[in-house]
């Protein structure tokens, strides 16, 4: 059966990052998804505003809404305080899969959960089934039809307090523009937007950084 993009991708990883290196994980896929396949990975260049806006938060509890290959998830772990745990949401075992051995290459599987599963089913259960109080900051990059449904679902569940950061990718491209618009119009929430391009590509793309008030 030929292999997929992303079992590619954990191949290269596996041959060629240093184990236990979280930066040399991330370096290696950006390697690998600038010169040889384009992936949706967050990227160097917005990988850089999302390292930003982590380490300004410092949480102690972080959720990330679509793991695909546990770029990001290995991108935050990696600047995490050692206490600090990551739960990360993938709908697609494939990609869950993938995630899972490229986290435990990079030696950061004692911070990073990952529930497989849809986001509408696993928000619901991160109280009463995985032990969280509050989110201190939540990274939106799943699939945009769901930003605004699953950022209402968190409020609605109690998973947001005061100064919750929620930082969503791919506002441009492919555009969340229906979220973009229920979260600037909400005055529960304070967004700053920060350009960038798609990832390995010229291609305008942005972030959009949203606080919550409480
Ligand atoms: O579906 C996506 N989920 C999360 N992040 C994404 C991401 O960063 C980029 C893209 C994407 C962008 C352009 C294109 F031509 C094809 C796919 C999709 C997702
Ligand atoms: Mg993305």
């Amino acid at each position: 059966m030929d292999q997929s993009k992303e079992q590619r991708i954990l191949n290269f990883v596996l041959q060629n990052a240093v184990r236990g290196d979280p930066q040399s994980v991330v370096d290696t896929i950006d390697k690998y998804c600038s010169q040889k396949e384009w992936a949706m990975n967050v990227g160097d260049e917005k990988g850089l505003i999302l390292d930003k806006i982590l380490e300004e938060a410092k949480p102690s509890t972080s959720l990330e809404l679509g793991t695909y290959c546990g770029y990001s998830a290995v991108r935050m772990a990696r600047l995490l305080k050692p206490s600090a745990r990551l739960l990360t949401i993938e709908f697609n075992p494939k990609f869950a899969a993938i995630a899972k051995q490229i986290i435990e290459f990079a030696g950061v599987q004692e911070k990073v959960k990952i529930l497989e599963g849809p986001s509408e089913e696993i928000i619901p259960q991160l109280k009463k089934k995985h032990e969280v109080d509050t989110l201190d900051f939540v990274f939106l990059d799943h699939w945009k039809e769901r930003y605004t449904p699953d950022t209402i679902l968190l409020q609605e569940c109690g998973l947001l307090r005061k100064g919750t950061v929620i930082l969503a990718d791919n506002i441009i491209c492919p555009g969340a523009p229906e979220f973009i618009n229920y979260i600037r119009n909400n005055s529960h929430f304070v967004c700053t937007n920060y350009p960038s391009h798609l990832e390995y590509m010229k291609v305008k793309d942005a972030m959009e950084k949203a606080v919550f008030l409480g």
